[in-house]
């Protein structure tokens, strides 16, 4: 691949959801993101959770989600395209994504990289132009941190970007394996 070796198989797309069932649970700030995303893009999203953040509430009272207040239970994914698991408990996560696996539909896993079928990346819009950034699940902060460089750096026309980049990959490449471009 371009740019150096990958040991974290991965194929980047872009989905679009658009008419798509896709079931959030959990409804903290993690669920929240992936709901907002989703329904952003045209999912139907329904979030099953007994609480919410503020930030899952306001997508509830604009009616961008539909809410179940209420735990997740075997038989949730019935009707689901895709399903997200971001409850703050590992064997609930687990649970949803067993479940999915046995309906065969795709499942992100907020808390575990390596039992996901999808990672969320990070990503940033020069109108119809996207990048989205991702480090397989490695170090998420640094994705953001990149993303938010690269919008800084773009704002003002320098080749900061670039620099950050060569040392994030760096980084990232010394603190696991081989994943990440040789700076
Ligand atoms: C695997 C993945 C699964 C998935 O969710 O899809 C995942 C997993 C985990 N994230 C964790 C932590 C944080 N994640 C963020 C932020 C983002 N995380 C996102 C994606 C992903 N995160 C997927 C991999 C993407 C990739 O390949 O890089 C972004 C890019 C997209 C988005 O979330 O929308 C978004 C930035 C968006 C933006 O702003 O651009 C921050 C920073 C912050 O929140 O400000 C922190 C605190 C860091 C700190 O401070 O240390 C933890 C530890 C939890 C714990 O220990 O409790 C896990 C679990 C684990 O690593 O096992
Ligand atoms: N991917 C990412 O960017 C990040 C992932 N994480 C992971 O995601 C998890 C969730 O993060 P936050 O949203 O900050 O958690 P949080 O603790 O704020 O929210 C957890 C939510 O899960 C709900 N919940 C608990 N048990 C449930 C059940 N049985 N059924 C349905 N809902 C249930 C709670 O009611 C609450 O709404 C963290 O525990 C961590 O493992 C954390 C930070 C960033």
């Amino acid at each position: 691949m371009r740019g150096g070796t990958v040991s974290n198989p991965r194929v980047p797309v872009w989905l679009k959801p658009r008419g798509m069932t896709c079931v959030v649970v959990g409804g903290g700030p993690v669920a929240a993101r992936r709901a907002g995303r989703l329904a952003e893009a045209g999912a139907e999203v329904v979030m099953l959770s007994p609480t919410l953040c503020p930030e899952a509430a306001e997508l509830v009272q604009r009616g961008f989600v539909a809410w179940r207040e209420r735990p997740y239970r075997p038989g949730d994914l019935a009707h689901a395209a895709l399903a997200v698991a971001a409850t703050d408990d590992p064997a609930v996560n687990a649970a949803v994504r067993e479940e999915a696996r046995s309906r065969g539909i795709w499942c992100n896993r907020a808390d575990d990289a390596s039992d996901s079928d999808l990672d969320f990346a990070s990503v940033t819009c020069f109108g119809d132009v996207s990048i989205s950034i991702a480090t397989g699940g490695k170090r998420p902060d640094l994705a953001k941190r990149l993303r938010q460089a690269l919008e800084d750096d773009l704002a003002t026309g320098g080749d900061a970007f670039i620099r950050l980049l060569r040392q994030c990959a760096a980084s990232a490449a010394s603190a696991g394996d081989d994943a990440c471009p040789e700076p």
